[in-house]
């Protein structure tokens, strides 16, 4: 078992220098060499096992003994500590909560798997490791939240100015100590290729050790395959599921390609976009064509050029009949996202928020031509009140949990800067001094 280059499959480390490099020299991405297959009696007893231990057994063959036992089963307790509520929207749809973590959405589970396992390699170490991350709006505050505690790491966040929310910005700009914000003048694509250009400065590199904590790293993906187990542990491996995933970077929904190589029966994935749509267009002709960023209501799906489609054609041998097969696209602009709101807020008296609503959408579209058995899950990667400004236009309800509020009385802390890669590598190594 060892982890390759998506663009080199000779390029090949273990799992502690996959995580600790973030992403290939190459500008390709890690990849697993093995997807085993569970047993058969561990889907069967699915009902009977708590989170934790499917967590265990799900991620255990990717760490490859890296970690001691204990120490992954302890990790793993600490990043499952809190609750994945599946909830009946109506008779066939159910929406899976993701968001009851410490920044509200499902980011944290990878956040918080990636951090213990960097704090875990780095314990002894004399030189410090930054970690750089791009967001458009979820994963900074959750990397914020998980890092915050750990000892010889540094953190800088990359957010595209003015493009995410209110409750997203406090939570990436008012922790101090080892977190730092940067405010980039441009769009998520560009905090992510700023993020990509200093992995791929050598000379950087020698100075600084950088590693990632976007989905481009194995140790913040893979975790994200254990809650696609959830509504198997409700219904059993019977029941003919299809899962609908707002989809922006793609870490999410190439985390349930490979729960389901490793034998979870998924029936079918629904890949739910927003107008930025390069993989749905994919998956209808067959051409890749990213776009510039198109700022949406479901900002954390703002991205024009998903890293991780890179791993989902390697899951796929570069095979577009095969990936269409197994995946159906669909997008929706923002009219029709609040229109989804409004509408399940009123039928079902269930409030979505926007990237929930979009996958609410992919799903129906899905459910439409499905056999009538099959149920769909919707994974409900945020709370609603991420997104205040448009939820008001849903409903009058106080969403806010206290402990979210809090964020918003804090003073944001950020350091503007351009899109141009010679600020940030002057930045980088400024700070490293
Ligand atoms: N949706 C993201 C964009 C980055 O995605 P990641 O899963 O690769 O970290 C965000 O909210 O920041």
């Amino acid at each position: 078992m060892h982890y390759y280059s998506t663009l080199n499959k000779n390029n090949k480390v273990g799992f502690r220098e996959a995580v600790i490099e973030g992403l290939p020299g190459d500008n390709g991405l890690f990849m697993p060499s093995e997807i085993s297959k569970l047993p058969s009696e561990f889907i069967q007893n699915l009902p009977d096992l708590p989170l934790q231990e499917i967590g265990f057994q799900v991620l255990n063959p990717f760490v490859n003994k890296e970690i001691p036992e204990t120490t992954l089963r302890n990790i793993i307790n600490k990043t499952l500590s809190f609750d994945f509520p599946l909830v009946e929207i109506d008779n066939n749809t159910f929406a899976l909560e993701l968001y009851h973590g410490p920044s509200y959405a499902f980011k944290d589970v990878g956040a918080k798997f990636l951090a213990q396992c960097l704090d875990y390699f780095y314990r002894d170490a004399d030189e410090k490791c930054t970690i750089l991350v791009a967001t458009s709006g979820d994963t900074g505050g959750a990397v914020a939240a998980a890092f915050s505690e750990t000892e010889n790491i540094e953190v800088i966040i990359l957010y595209p100015s003015g493009k995410v929310s209110d409750l997203q910005e406090k939570q990436l700009t008012t922790y101090e100590k080892n977190v730092t914000a940067l405010e980039i003048a441009g769009d998520f694509d560009d905090c992510q290729r700023l993020v990509k250009s200093a992995f791929l400065d050598e000379e950087l590199r020698k100075k600084i050790q950088i590693s990632s904590a976007n989905s481009i790293n194995i140790a913040r993906f893979l975790p994200q395959a254990i809650y696609y187990f959830v509504p198997f542990q409700i219904f059993g491996e019977e029941q003919s599921i299809a899962f609908s995933v707002p989809s922006g970077n793609y870490g999410n929904l190439t985390a349930g390609l490979i729960a389901q190589k490793m034998g979870l029966p998924i029936s079918s994935f629904i890949a739910s976009a927003n107008r930025n749509d390069a993989v749905p267009r994919y998956l209808f002709s067959g051409n890749y064509e990213p776009k510039p960023t198109i700022p949406t209501i479901s900002n954390a799906m703002d991205v024009g050029a998903p890293s991780n489609f890179q791993r989902m054609l390697d899951l796929y041998d570069k095979g577009h009949d095969k990936m269409k097969k197994a995946i159906k696209g669909y997008s929706f602009t923002d009219e029709q996202t609040l229109q989804i709101m409004q509408n399940v807020y009123k039928e079902f008296d269930y409030l979505l928020d926007p990237h929930g609503a979009v996958a609410y959408g992919g799903l129906k579209e899905y459910l439409k031509t499905a056999n009538k058995n099959e149920i769909g899950v919707l994974l409900e990667t945020a709370h609603p009140c991420k997104f205040m400004e448009t939820v008001k236009k849903v409903s009058k309800e106080d969403i806010y949990p206290d402990s979210a509020s809090q964020f918003l009385n804090k003073e944001k802390k950020s350091i503007k800067m351009t899109a141009d890669y010679n600020d940030f590598r002057s930045l980088l190594l400024k700070k490293s001094n």
